[in-house]
């Protein structure tokens, strides 16, 4: 068997274009929405995906404020950022990327946003708002999983889903998106403390490896047609993305997402799906 591709690229171009309207109807009342960023210090990841983010923004017509700081900021001026941000009326909402340098109190940064702006879904107010099952914006990179299985027609109700990994932009939360009655999967969490992942992953319909440990799952543990989104990232020495998924469970899986090409690209339209509601909130009432 060769797995079917879950293809992140044209999923969120097709998805940019729904974004690239709405903005328009947005500009017809007068509104530009605009995404800020706040980036510290010099992880070239994360400096890639910021600037992927406003790459987006600039093909949608969302305008971009990009704040960057050095990894020396001490946790009071990365917090001024954030005021500044929350105030400044251009920014209707805004990431900060993650992971923050060593020593930051990354909650306690989260917690600061103004949770109207948060356009990541990370804020505690967003993530009450998901356990509660209130609207609010959700989490990019689970929303935009969620979205690419959808897309492709890989049914989610009543699967059984192996998530790996427990972090904080995808472990955690992915769960409490997948047991909605909206999808209605079962899910089962694993972590470093689990005693025989091999075994859990062979019972899964849908596999969500985000564990950050090169080629993690093996073609042995995969069921034969189930699906496999490769999350994780981790860096060769030439720089190179060696995802959580061997290359050989593309024989046994029925779809995969490609790494990069997959789940990445998602994230980032699901940002940009984030950004116009909080603008189109902003409007009602
Ligand atoms: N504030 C946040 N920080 C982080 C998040 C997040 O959702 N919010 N998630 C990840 C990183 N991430 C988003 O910022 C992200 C990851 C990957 C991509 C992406 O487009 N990847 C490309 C490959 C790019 C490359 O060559 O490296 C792909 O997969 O095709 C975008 C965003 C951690 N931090």
């Amino acid at each position: 068997m060769t797995a079917q591709i879950l293809d992140g690229k044209s999923t969120a171009a097709a998805i940019k274009s729904e974004v690239a309207a709405r903005v328009e109807a947005l500009r017809t009342l007068g509104i530009t929405p605009g995404l800020g960023t706040l980036l510290v210090g010099e992880d070239v990841g994360s400096q890639k995906y910021v600037a992927g983010k406003h790459r987006d923004c600039a093909q949608v017509g969302i305008a971009s404020i990009q704040r960057e700081l050095p990894d020396t900021a001490t946790q009071e001026e990365i917090e001024e950022v954030v005021r500044e941000l929350n105030e400044n009326p251009e920014c209707t909402g805004y990431i900060v990327q993650l992971p923050l340098p060593k020593g930051i109190d990354v909650n306690r940064v989260l917690a600061l946003m103004d949770p109207d702006k948060d356009a990541d879904g990370l804020h505690p107010t967003s993530l009450g708002k998901l356990v509660l099952g209130d609207p609010g914006p959700l989490p990019c990179t689970p929303n935009g999983i969620i979205e690419l299985l959808r897309r492709h027609g890989v049914a989610l109700a009543g699967a059984h889903v192996v998530v790996v990994g427990r972090g904080i932009t995808v472990g955690r939360s992915i769960p409490l998106l997948l047991t909605r009655k909206s999808e209605n999967a079962t899910v089962t969490q694993c972590h470093t403390g689990t005693r025989d992942l091999p075994a859990l992953l062979r019972q899964a319909d849908i596999v969500v490896a985000a564990a950050g440990v090169p080629h993690l799952v093996k073609p042995e543990d995969v069921k034969p047609g189930a699906a496999v989104l490769d999350v994780g990232v981790s860096r060769d020495e030439n720089g190179r993305i060696l995802g959580d998924v061997h290359p050989g469970v593309a024989e046994v899986a029925g779809w995969i997402s490609p790494n990069p090409g997959g789940v990445g690209p998602m994230t980032r339209a699901l940002l940009l799906q984030n950004v116009i509601e909080a603008a189109e909130r902003g409007t009602a009432g």
